[in-house]
């Protein structure tokens, strides 16, 4: 069902399809998401990129009439995400996410990445302390902002707010860290750094990106899903989706011919 080689799935999509309604945004949707890996998903407006991405945190429960069909496991426990006895709020510690604007809470940069500790019942201040510290080292933003913890994190550039997003949710320590279009809205400097942090964090968690951007999934993913219209066209390894598509849908996409 995949092409992952020798890598340990941390995640297994099975025959997931998902409705908003009556309308099927995903249908039969199967692919494994390599540990310590960047899977990429691409493909044009409107193909279920970020309707995939919202399944793995149980997001559209947030939503009435949504409905899930299918499976997405998650391993070593292999439990299914989407089983109705799974508590998302539960998933959405274990599996973050960070979003296409970042949207920091109007509180400090210290509370922001506190908030998640927090809602966990951590009370003690020197662990919060020392894993808000972590969080922000982690998130390659400690040095620019621990003499300023206290200044509200909405006084923070574009770039640092994200990373700030990034920080907050590492804090909770999840398993997987989704990122929905992360540097749409940055100048290329910040999406560097971006980039280069996302490439730095597959040491810890497994990561799971939607772009729009080519070049960004062929800098940072090591697998790439293209899906056209809810269904997923084609899954391998980025390099050789980019060089060598099987299907000429992929090929006309990656070649900018459509989306
Ligand atoms: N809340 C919703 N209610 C009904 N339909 C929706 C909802 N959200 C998305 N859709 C539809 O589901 C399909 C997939 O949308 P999705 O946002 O997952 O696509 P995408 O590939 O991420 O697109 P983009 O790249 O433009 O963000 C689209 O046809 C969209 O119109």
């Amino acid at each position: 069902m995949s092409s992952n080689g020798n890598s340990t799935a941390k995640a297994e999509v099975r025959d997931l399809s998902f409705y908003y309604g009556d309308f099927a945004a995903l249908k039969n949707v199967s692919l494994a998401v390599a540990e310590h890996e960047v899977t990429a998903l691409i493909g044009p407006s409107g193909c279920g990129k970020s309707t995939l991405l919202r399944c793995f945190n149980r997001m559209h429960d947030l939503y009435p009439g949504s409905r899930y069909d299918g499976e997405i496991r998650l391993f070593p426990d292999d439990v299914n995400l989407l089983h109705k006895d799974i508590d998302p709020v539960e998933t959405r510690i274990r599996i973050g996410m960070v979003f296409q604007k970042p949207n920091p809470f109007p509180k400090s940069i210290f509370d922001n990445v506190a908030y998640g500790l927090r809602i966990l019942g951590e009370k003690r201040r020197g662990v919060i302390a020392d894993k808000v510290e972590k969080a922000l080292r982690d998130a390659a933003l400690w040095d620019e902002v621990k003499d300023r913890l206290d200044s509200l994190a909405t006084s923070l550039s574009g770039g640092q707010q994200q990373r700030l997003c990034i920080a907050r949710t590492l804090a909770t320590e999840p398993e997987i860290v989704l990122f929905d279009e992360p540097t749409s809205a940055l100048d290329p400097i910040a999406t560097a750094s971006i980039e280069e942090l996302i490439i730095e964090l597959k040491k810890r968690v497994t990561i799971l990106i939607v772009t729009h951007n080519m070049q960004q999934a062929g800098r940072i993913s090591k697998y790439t899903a293209f899906m056209y219209l809810g269904e997923l066209v084609e899954f391998g390894e980025t390099e050789q989706i980019f060089t060598r598509p099987k299907k000429e849908q992929t090929e006309n996409y990656i070649t900018g011919r459509f989306g």
